[in-house]
């Protein structure tokens, strides 16, 4: 059988050069199967992959379904979140590139009301919004939905679910009849179709069949870890991790907001996104996360669905999904458009059962990894290393460096110059740190008779923190938590005070929690 092509598909010229702009080469199978059927005027339920284009597959014939001559609203798309009604109607605005009479308009809680109406006055023809603002609006009458010919409920399971359901009834009910109507989503449980049927005109069912409900190309692992280990963990797996750009999903807004704050003073570039931000807040977040100013962005579920970044190489489950279709629609924020992805999720007590029932429902498998020991971060550290000086050495332009390494290899070998120039690079670090750190030890006379101060080489870039210190040190039987106090983190170092006849323990519980204890002053710090 021929591949279908944009082509075939009697896409309007004006829409065709738009995504042919837009470098689409070809249409995906839930584009080239429901274009036809929404052309053909048929409601539908699609169910597709995570990243595979369902927004152009409705956008597409909707945005068609327009009179431009008329400047009522006739096209209603609702989505869960804020953040999605915005990138809807950013790519809808796209493929009208070339009908400029077609206008979008997003509309969502947090942005002033009064901005909305004057925009809805100007005459747009397609709103893309939140249920609550849409109610909010037409209760106003500041938004008249008698003219509306087709809508969309994207995420139709959670726009259906207890919680949208009669935000959405109400909403449905201000529309004629007589409409077009679709659904769409990566997820769609048997019950939440059989309610949407109510809605729907003898819909025709598009399931774009796979084995798995997860994109294939995204790489799926777990690492088990203790509760308390699991921030040390985390920071572990992002010194490892060569990716530029990923999301940490946290199952509360407290949790984000304490990562967030956890993450930033290790010096990793993270910002939090939650409901409970104000909307110019959430909005500064994820320009930067779009424009790639950030790194990471720590969120709830309210980005786990539809949030189209290109890019995103990791998604991190710092909890695990409590709903088995938030773990399908998180991890797709990754390998995207038929781009290859990573996901980990970490599994803390009980939630081994968790995960393996996770398995079943997405049809997948995930394997299992080990926490990066300090020796991989160090290990790593060097491969980095390596491949950048390749590159430097590829790139040129070291000429005006060699005669002073000819100058050297008089007397040593070549290999001994680069593993001293080495050895100075990769110990900066670590050198300054434990300047820092002895330096601060240096002025401390502060300690009690009988106890002794020394270093423990975890720092913040490790993930040290008061509690996981003390939690690694109170889970080894006979060593009381308080036997320990920290007096200062520093980037590769922790600072702790420890009686005297506990500090050779000490250092042995830390090592068996892999965490290394190094004894770099022993003696009492009142006797120096
Ligand atoms: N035919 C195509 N060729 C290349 N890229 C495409 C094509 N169709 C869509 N894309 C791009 O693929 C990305 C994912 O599309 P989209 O956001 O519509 O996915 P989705 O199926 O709605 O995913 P989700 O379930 O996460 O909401 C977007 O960046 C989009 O521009
Ligand atoms: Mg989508």
């Amino acid at each position: 059988m021929k591949n279908i092509e944009f082509q075939d598909l009697n896409i309007e010229k004006n829409i065709l050069k738009a995504i042919e702009e837009m470098g689409f080469e070809a249409p995906t199978p839930i584009q080239s199967q429901a274009l036809p059927k929404l052309y053909e005027g048929k409601d539908i339920i699609g169910q597709a992959q995570t990243g595979t284009g369902k927004t152009a597959a409705f956008g597409i014939p909707m945005i068609e379904k327009v009179n431009q001559k008329d400047k009522s609203v006739q096209i209603l798309i609702l989505t869960p979140t804020r953040e999605l009604s915005m990138q809807v109607a950013d790519e809808l605005r796209k493929f009208a590139k070339y009908l400029p009479e077609t206008r979008s308009l997003a509309i969502y809680g947090g942005q002033p009301i009064e901005r909305q109406i004057k925009a809805l006055k100007q005459g747009v023809q397609i709103v893309v919004g939140t249920p609550g603002r849409i109610i909010d609006h037409i209760r106003r009458k500041t938004l008249k939905l008698d003219k509306v010919i087709g809508v969309v409920l994207d995420e139709a399971d959670q726009m259906l679910d207890m919680g949208f359901l009669e935000d959405i009834e109400t909403i449905l009910d201000t529309t004629p009849k007589d409409r077009q109507t679709a659904m769409f989503s990566a997820t769609m449980p048997r019950e939440i179709e059989n309610i949407g049927k109510k809605y729907l005109k003898s819909p025709e069912k598009i399931k774009v069949v796979h084995k798995e409900l997860t994109v294939p190309k995204i790489g799926q692992y777990y690492f088990e870890v203790k509760n308390h280990e699991k921030l040390d963990a985390l920071c572990r797996v992002l010194d490892m991790e060569e990716s530029e750009l990923g999301m940490i999903f946290c199952r509360t807004k407290k949790g984000v907001d304490e990562l967030v704050e956890s993450l930033q003073s290790r010096g990793h570039s993270v910002e939090g996104l939650h409901g409970d931000l104000k909307q110019s807040q959430r909005d500064r977040v994820m320009k930067k996360f779009r424009d790639g100013i950030i790194d990471f962005l720590v969120a709830t579920d309210v980005a786990a669905r539809g949030i189209d970044v290109d890019d995103v190489e990791l998604v991190i489950n710092y909890d695990i999904p409590e709903d088995f279709e938030y773990y399908v629609h998180r991890i797709g924020r990754t390998g995207r458009a038929g781009r290859t992805g990573l996901a980990y999720t970490f599994v803390a007590g009980r939630q081994l059962r968790t995960l393996k029932a996770l398995e079943t429902y997405a049809k997948t498998k995930i394997k299992r990894k080990n926490i990066p020991t300090i020796n991989d971060i160090a290990e790593k550290q060097r491969e980095t290393i390596a491949k950048n000086i390749v590159a430097t050495i590829e790139k040129g332009g070291i000429a005006e460096y060699t005669n002073f390494v000819e100058k050297l290899s008089e007397d040593h070998s070549s290999i001994d110059i680069a593993a001293a120039l080495l050895k100075l690079m990769i110990n900066k670090n670590e050198e300054e740190s434990i300047e820092a750190a002895e330096d601060v030890a240096s002025k401390d006379t502060g300690a009690e008779p009988g106890m002794v101060r020394m270093f423990l080489n975890i720092g913040k870039k490790h993930g040290a923190t008061p509690g996981n210190i003390l939690g690694a040190i109170t889970g080894e039987s006979g060593i009381e938590g308080n036997m320990v106090g920290v007096i200062d983190i520093f980037d590769k170092f922790t600072f702790v005070e420890v009686p005297e006849k506990h500090a050779n323990k000490v250092l042995t519980a830390m090592n068996k929690n892999r965490i290394k204890g190094r004894k770099i002053n022993m003696e009492p710090a009142n006797k120096r």
